[in-house]
């Protein structure tokens, strides 16, 4: 149930304003346990592909010590036939038959390494492949959580950087796949050579792992640093995008350039990235002495162990088969050892990177249908009382609307006026439940708006914003956007237009209803102000929604058009429920109705003569607007 309560225990989880501090030392560690329901979406990404790294991963896992071995059985065996007498040259051992054994070892040994590189070309183009499959689920994932959120959680920063972070491994964190499964086929070669050393010494294993963990503890050190650094910093790297943004986008770049900010963003942008540039410096230095150090301690490791296997060797405990095969065991298990601890320090530390992106799949939207949610009559018959009415925008202790009641008729036409800021805005995304009121209710034919399904209302409301998207698609699917179900009705779409008066800029457009608009791909055409307007106000229609609400899309179009515009609107829906939003009293006054708010409150309402008669602010406001037209 999203009501007032569960809007206000909401609240907390949602602190505006601030990024919290970054997770402690045991939680970081704890975000391993992220990696199961990684892998779970890897899985879901591609069952098939998943299972075939792992298959062909297991395989070359074995190659390393079956290759080693069998190079061992090659030198026991030259030096075996070197100490018979035999044929003086190649040719004739060859003829001999006695270097039978040793050619077959040689060719198993050739077999090893062609089957090893060619698993390895497998293993990457599998790998490849099903990154993609994991970037196209993972951000098909995002895109449709995103859309059941409230609209409040995309106004709070702390919000957006938690977004943007999840964004971030989407796109960023898919190295992880190839990680985890890289490390689980190092961890079989490990346990295969490690099979082979304990054979010979168990210790030498002991003193292996001694001198690798304080690299390896160093190494999850640095990175849980970079963590700590990227996450207090998610803000500043948001605003840096803003600020390439700002210098780079069509829509910002007039301004730009009429103000000559160019100057003053390259500044900012660059005193944000040197502070940002500074902190890694000194992390990466950091990183760069105690790395040597520890490694160094990792090589004393290696030698101390390969003066065991050398003076073993000399003892004659040990062949020269067995002393390549151990040397050289001892060396790719300390370079494996080593890479597979850094490894798994990094996993760790992608491991908090993807608490991010499970932190975001955890939001749940505040406004949803109840279970037993009702569909909106059709048609509606007594239409929307607001009783008392109050909210507070998240994190804002202003009240835009208090105490605001009133009644919207069924098929009536209400227009709203009043200052900026009054609250019209807010009447209406309230109305559409974007938001849930903090006081009072509304009621839709006699039952709260909260009883009705989300879906069912918002199908049943179509609203024009003042700040309406301008699409760079084609002009037919910017006003298909309206009820993109009907996309395909170019019939529609074009009614739409023609209601809107839009279709005679449309047919003037190179390519007509097909021509791609807005300047942010090539071939596109950019309207003007008006125009992109009239494709907004063709939405309206295209939406044919029972409840239609223009919230000032016309600002643009001059006041002849405007009422045009408005009287079309109020023509072409008649009998259906409209709510009109102007700052053109010229306009308003067709309206059946009109509502006067001030400071989120119903200052008056009546018809336009009766609030002329009655004076007051109404009254004062019309004649302010009708003097300067003289
Ligand atoms: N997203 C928001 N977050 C916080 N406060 C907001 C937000 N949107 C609006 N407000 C505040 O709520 C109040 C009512 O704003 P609203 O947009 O409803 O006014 P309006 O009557 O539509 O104004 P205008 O004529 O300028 O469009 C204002 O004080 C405004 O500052």
């Amino acid at each position: 149930m999203a009501g007032p309560t569960a809007q206000a225990s909401a609240t907390p989880q949602r602190p505006q304003g601030q990024t919290p501090a970054p997770p402690s030392f045991r939680a970081r560690w704890a975000a391993l346990k992220n990696l199961p329901p990684f892998l779970r979406l890897v899985w879901r990404a591609s069952p098939g592909l998943m299972l075939a790294t792992i298959f062909l991963r297991l395989m070359r896992a074995l190659l390393p010590v079956t290759s080693l071995w069998v190079g061992k059985l090659i030198i026991d065996e030259v030096v075996r036939l070197t100490q018979l007498d035999g044929p003086a040259d190649a040719l004739g051992w060859l003829g001999s038959g006695r270097a039978d054994h040793l050619m077959l070892l040689l060719v198993i040994e050739l077999g090893l390494a062609v089957l090893s590189d060619l698993l390895a070309r497998l293993v990457s183009l599998i790998d490849a492949l099903l990154t993609e499959r994991l970037t196209i689920s993972l951000t098909m994932d995002l895109m449709a959580h995103a859309a059941t959120l409230d609209l409040a959680d995309f106004e709070d920063a702390v919000f957006q950087d938690k977004l943007d972070r999840a964004r971030r491994q989407a796109a960023g964190r898919m190295s992880l796949m190839g990680l985890i499964f890289g490390q689980l086929q190092d961890v079989v070669t490990v346990v295969s050579f490690a099979g082979g050393l304990i054979v010979y010494n168990p210790w030498l294993i002991v003193l292996l792992l001694a001198t690798l963990i304080p690299a390896f503890l160093g190494e999850s050190h640095f990175n849980a640093r970079n963590y700590t650094l990227d996450y207090g910093r998610t803000p500043e790297r948001r605003e840096l995008d803003y600020l390439r943004q700002v210098g780079a986008r069509s829509s910002t770049a007039k301004e730009v350039k009429i103000f000559g900010l160019h100057r003053f963003l390259a500044a900012r942008y660059r005193e944000l990235s040197e502070r940002f540039y500074r902190e890694r410096r000194k992390i990466a230095r950091a990183r760069a002495f105690w790395g040597v150090i520890l490694t160094a301690i990792g090589t004393l490791g290696y030698y101390a162990a390969y003066l065991w296997i050398v003076g073993s060797t000399l003892a004659g405990a040990l062949s020269i088969g067995d002393l390549t095969f151990l040397a050289g065991s001892f060396q790719r298990l300390r370079s494996l050892l080593d890479g597979l601890l850094t490894s798994f320090s990094s996993t760790a530390a992608q491991a908090m990177y993807l608490e991010d992106l499970f932190e975001f799949f955890a939001v749940r939207p505040s406004i949803a249908s109840a279970p037993d949610a009702i569909e909106v009559p059709q048609p509606i018959r007594q239409g929307f009382v607001f009783e008392n009415v109050g909210f507070r925008y998240p994190g804002s202790d202003a009240w835009a609307v208090r105490g605001l009641s009133f009644q919207l008729h069924a098929g009536e036409t209400l227009a709203l006026v009043g200052e900026n800021g009054a609250g019209k805005t807010t009447l209406v995304k309230l109305l559409a439940r974007l938001y849930d009121p903090d006081e009072g209710r509304i009621l839709l034919d006699g039952r709260d708006l909260r009883d009705y399904d989300l879906d069912s209302l918002r199908s049943a409301v179509g609203v024009i914003f003042q700040d309406f998207v301008r699409y760079n698609w084609t002009a037919a699917d910017n006003i298909a956007v309206g009820r993109i179900e009907a996309r395909d009705d170019r019939d529609r779409v074009q009614t739409a237009a023609r209601r809107a008066m839009a279709d005679q800029l449309i047919t003037k457009l190179p390519e007509g209803y097909d021509q791609r608009v807005g300047k942010l791909f090539a071939g596109g055409v950019d309207l003007s102000g008006g125009e992109w307007q009239k494709l907004a106000i063709a939405r309206a229609y295209m939406r044919d929604a029972q409840v239609l609400i223009l919230d000032e899309p016309t600002a643009a179009l001059d006041a002849r058009a405007e009422f045009e515009v408005f009287n079309r609107f109020r023509e072409l829906s008649a009998g259906k429920t409209a709510v009109l939003i102007s700052h053109r009293f010229s306009s308003v006054r067709m309206a059946d109705r009109i509502l006067v708010l001030e400071q989120g409150r119903v200052e008056a309402e009546g018809t336009h003569e009766a609030l002329m008669s009655r004076g007051g602010r109404y009254r004062e406001l019309f004649e302010l607007q009708a003097a300067g037209y003289r």
